[in-house]
């Protein structure tokens, strides 16, 4: 997509020069001999098109027609045979020599480039990954899926495609098009400027179309993007889509984006149908003249104007050359309809680069310092100290507060439960402590040292989370299980599972622990992904375990069941439980209820219950004392709905 136009990831591209030229002296030093091979080639190639036409020229003069002495550009005099017969065989080897030669080239050029572009692309595709993986959770919050994924894809593959296709026209262009204009004007300046000067209208037309049928390609491609979305979401949801019978009202809406595609689609090729008869209409014209001009002065003797001639009226022209002009003349409309495409590609390729470069180089706001502590041995004392935080939106800008002045600690091996309504912000301190985002004032620390001065690799490996909604990888139950882990035993494995409460239903999977989970694992039921999720954490074995909600897909009895096992684990470790379901942080040894981001009560289950404040109303709706509760808290909550 070409830059002017495009603002997605605007943020991100970097201010830089030129961003193919960086990326080509990055990733392609390496390889440059390849590449200049490839270019060589690609000249030669160009150049032996331009040789059967300039021989048919010279035995149409000096062998069909014999009017004026065989020789040969850049043949010595003595190389050439004095017999009309061997010199036509000469020329005819020649011609079929430079075919060869020709093509022989062409297989070599594309065989470098195409080498060149696709390790090219590897090592950028590799790179911008990394760079991307690198970048902080919020880099992702504000951004979709298939936006990211264009910049792997679309962009990448962008810069491959200029490499092999719009560089080899612009080759063709230069060596083809300006070899014929130069052979032309050596020959005769005066009738070349008939062809060449259909060289600067072809490039003018070119350009034109470019600019008339760029902003319709932004079209197209915009309802493209919406048509797929449209799909995308409706085959996504197709369970929502059928239980709410609303098939033909989405078969409708597929059929509104389908009509502005193709409207969008139209109207771009109305433009392009335009243009190739517009060029085709200026090389006749050129050749047309050519033919006029050239051929009354070959039929005539002289040309129809003086101009031609210089003034001189023994000036001639043979038929050798009026055929050549007319050969090369015809043969300049084809590389010079791409000229739009390379402009076009050239736009797109530098934007795309441009792209990656800012990713390549974009710092996330959660800097992995490369000095950062390594954490050896970890009690689990976590300290959090007046803690703001904000989440930012795509341009960095901070949004509502969603915390404020959250403060707590935690002794190695204390069990803390975070509780309070939807939205509290109970999810988001439990992220700051991972440091998926740094908090805007005060700070947290794990066993004295700042989380912010620790190695963020380090900190993550000591610090275990199990999410909301977890993640399961395509593959088997044992890998997801044991993700991360490369050398785990299969005893530890069963173990972590059984600590999870997550054995027993494996174990009756048909392949067991080798049993594939589905994309995302869409094979198990919601409760069965938490625990697998679960277990994969328990193997890691942290000091300090954070429970998002871990268990809030499964039911009550084997929460019982998994609260059991885990009791053990939680002993000699940090555990920090969010959860709505209050009887999961009962025994918790403090309870932080949160409300509004903020901590607004904190204490033991029983003591939070004498309290008489929100802790106590939640348990009394869990406990389905509905008639106890306050009138302003029942207010409070059918506001808050
Ligand atoms: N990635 C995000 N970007 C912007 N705002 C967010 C993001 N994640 C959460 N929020 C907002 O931050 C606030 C706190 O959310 P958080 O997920 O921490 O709440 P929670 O107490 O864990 O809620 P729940 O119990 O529903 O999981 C909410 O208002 C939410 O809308």
């Amino acid at each position: 997509m070409p830059p002017d136009d495009d603002d997605e990831f605007a943020e991100l591209r970097a201010e830089e020069g030129n961003a193919i030229l960086r990326l080509f002296r990055e990733y392609g030093r390496e390889r440059f001999p390849t590449f200049a091979g490839g270019a060589v080639a690609a000249v030669v190639q160009m150049l032996m098109e331009l040789v059967p036409s300039l021989l048919l020229a010279v035995a149409i003069d000096s062998l069909f027609f014999d009017t004026t002495a065989f020789s040969l550009f850049l043949v010595p005099e003595s190389w050439i045979p004095a017999e009309p017969g061997p010199q036509f065989l000469l020329a005819g080897t020649l011609i079929a020599a430079a075919y060869a030669v020709g093509a022989g080239s062409s297989w070599v050029n594309n065989y470098l480039w195409n080498s060149f572009s696709q390790h090219f692309q590897h090592s950028v595709r590799v790179d911008t990954y990394d760079a991307l993986q690198r970048q902080g959770v919020e880099f992702f919050d504000n951004r979709q899926t298939g936006e990211v994924m264009s910049i792997l894809n679309n962009d990448v593959n962008q810069l491959e495609g200029f490499l092999t296709t719009n560089l080899k026209s612009f080759i063709t262009i230069l060596v083809r098009v300006g070899g014929m204009g130069v052979v032309m004007l050596i020959i005769n300046w005066r009738l070349a400027l008939i062809p060449v000067a259909a060289i600067p209208i072809l490039g003018y037309l070119s350009y034109w179309f470019v600019e008339a049928i760029h902003p319709k390609y932004q079209e197209v491609r915009s309802a493209v993007g919406k048509l797929n979305s449209r799909l995308e979401n409706n085959i996504g949801g197709i369970e929502t889509l059928k239980s709410f019978t609303t098939e033909r009202f989405e078969t409708g809406r597929v059929r509104d984006s389908s009509r502005d595609y193709l409207d969008s689609q139209w109207d771009a090729i109305t433009t392009r149908i335009k243009f190739f008869p517009s060029l085709q209409v200026t090389t006749a014209a050129a050749y047309v003249v050519v033919f006029f001009v050239g051929g009354w002065w070959v039929v005539t003797g002289s040309p129809p104007h003086p101009f031609f001639s210089g003034g001189d009226p023994n000036a001639a022209l043979s038929a050798g050359t009026l055929v050549l002009f007319l050969n090369y003349s015809r043969r300049f409309v084809y590389p010079m309809r791409q000229m739009g495409q390379i402009i076009n590609g050239y736009q797109y390729a530098e934007a795309a680069g441009e792209r990656i470069v800012g990713l390549l180089d974009s710092e996330s706001r959660v800097s992995a310092d490369a000095d950062g502590i390594e954490l050896d041995e970890v009690d689990g004392d976590v300290v959090f100290d007046d803690v703001d935080f904000a989440y930012r939106d795509e341009a960095g800008e901070a949004e509502e507060t969603v915390l404020r002045g959250i403060s707590f600690e935690a002794d190695a091996g204390d069990y803390v439960g975070l509780v309070g309504p939807t939205g509290a912000g109970k999810s988001t301190t439990m992220k700051l402590l991972l440091r998926f985002y740094d908090p805007d004032s005060g700070t947290i620390s794990l066993d004295g040292h700042d989380v912010a001065d620790v190695d963020l690799r380090s900190l993550r490996e000591h610090v275990g989370y199990v999410s909301q909604e977890p993640y399961l990888f395509y593959g088997t139950v044992a890998e997801n299980i044991a993700y991360g882990v490369p050398d785990y035993d299969e005893d530890e494995l069963r173990e972590a599972a059984e600590t999870a409460g997550a054995h027993e239903f494996v174990a009756d999977l048909e392949d067991g622990y080798d049993t594939m989970v589905g994309e995302r694992g869409v094979k198990l039921s919601g409760g069965q992904r938490q625990r697998i999720a679960l277990a994969r954490t328990v193997l890691r074995d942290p000091d300090v375990l954070v429970l998002d909600e871990a268990t809030s897909h499964v039911d009550n009895e084997t929460e019982a069941v998994i609260q059991n096992s885990l009791d053990a684990l939680t002993e000699d470790r940090t555990v920090f439980a969010i959860a709505h379901r209050l009887s999961t942080v009962r025994s918790a040894d403090h309870i932080l209820v949160m409300d509004d981001g903020e901590i607004v009560e904190r204490g033991s289950h029983e003591s939070l219950i004498d309290e008489e404040g929100l802790y106590a109303n939640l348990w009394r709706v869990q406990v389905g004392e509905m008639e106890a509760l306050p009138r302003d808290f029942v207010q409070r909550s059918l506001e808050a709905e």
